[in-house]
């Protein structure tokens, strides 16, 4: 009937939704999400499927849906990623759609709105997850794992900086220490020496994370632990094409002043062949001497003395330098 909403299969492999329109003529079509018009034949009115109520409208958990098959799955994140909904809960799974720009869902009065609400309670959210953690951590006095996963640009590093950001949070209207700033101000040091642009994400990780952090009986933070494992130590001499070495070299040669470069004989990152295997210098999505400053400015946060800064600067210069050096056989 016109209006009705069926599954139709797709040449993607699995079917998409698409809705029954009667054109002024007589003649029926279907209009699928993408926007195609496809003309009905007859033969394949019997294989079109009703699409359930609930996957027309779309839910915020999917354990709700009537049509609980992949392509169900998939239309319900499309359609909540259209208005904006990055997030839907699937039981107490949270499945984020990377969003590539920035929405304002983060901010300190969602933390408040968060802090203390059940799962569910309120729209699906990153800081919910956090919440549910925080609380069952508090309540049954046992640890709490969370487990962020999905493929390279996925949003993985940028979901664990946000129950960072949540947990810091929490923690801080208990306390008075500078713990939590410390903790939240190790990412942009992590990053700066373990991510780098690759061909499917400009800030990506190239090391395997496992942070654990450790609270008081009242829910204050007390530390934090990182383990890292599995460092992509190759891309220190070898880029693939339009990728580029780990971010601090770049961050160094942009941001460094003229004096201290001096001191450190540097010159631009296009003269390193470390740094321009890949071909590619600038990433258009970052700013590497912005980003210098940030990283000097979390080192003192984290208490690196001017020295070891400085020791630092001093390694990184010498493997570029070194990676220039050429040899030359004798015969
Ligand atoms: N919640 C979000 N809001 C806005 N932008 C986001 C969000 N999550 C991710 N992004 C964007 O997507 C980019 C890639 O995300 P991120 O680095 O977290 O992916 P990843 O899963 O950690 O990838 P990799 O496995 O390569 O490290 C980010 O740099 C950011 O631009």
């Amino acid at each position: 009937m016109e209006g009705e909403w069926v599954w139709v299969d797709s040449e993607i492999g699995v079917p998409i939704g698409a809705r029954v329109t009667v054109t002024p003529s007589g003649q029926r079509l279907l209009v699928d999400d993408e926007g195609k018009q496809w003309s009905l034949a007859q033969e394949q009115e019997a294989s079109l499927r009703i699409m359930h109520p609930t996957s027309v409208e779309g839910v915020d958990d999917m354990i709700k849906l009537g049509d609980m098959t992949e392509a169900g799955l998939l239309r319900n994140l499309l359609l909540r990623h259209k208005r904006g909904l990055i997030y839907t809960y699937t039981g107490s799974v949270l499945v984020a759609v990377n969003p590539y720009k920035d929405f304002p869902f983060y901010s300190g009065d969602q933390v408040g709105l968060y802090h203390g609400r059940k799962l569910g309670e309120l729209p699906p959210h990153i800081f919910a997850i956090a919440e549910s953690c925080y609380c069952n951590m508090m309540r049954h006095l046992r640890n709490q794992c969370c487990i962020i996963s999905g493929e390279s640009g996925a949003g993985k590093t940028e979901s664990t900086k946000l129950i960072l950001q949540y947990l810091a949070a929490v923690s801080g209207e208990l306390s008075e220490q500078q713990i939590e700033q410390q903790i939240l101000e190790s990412n942009p040091i992590l990053e700066a020496f373990g991510n780098a642009k690759t061909i499917r994400n400009d800030n990506s990780s190239r090391f395997g994370k496992y942070l654990e952090i450790f609270f008081s009986k009242n829910g204050v933070i007390e530390g934090a632990r990182v383990e890292q494992y599995l460092l992509e130590k190759s891309r220190v001499c070898h880029q693939a094409l339009e990728e580029r070495n780990y971010h601090v070299f770049y961050c160094m040669l942009a941001g460094a002043t003229a004096e201290e470069k001096k001191t450190l004989n540097l010159g631009d990152a296009k003269e390193y062949k470390f740094l321009s295997k890949g071909g590619c210098i600038q990433c258009d999505s970052r700013d590497d001497a912005k980003d210098y400053q940030r990283i000097l400015s979390a080192m003192k946060i984290l208490t690196f003395s001017e020295l070891q800064c400085q020791e630092i600067l001093k390694l990184l210069a010498a493997m570029l330098h070194l990676g220039n050096v050429c040899f030359q056989g004798w015969l």
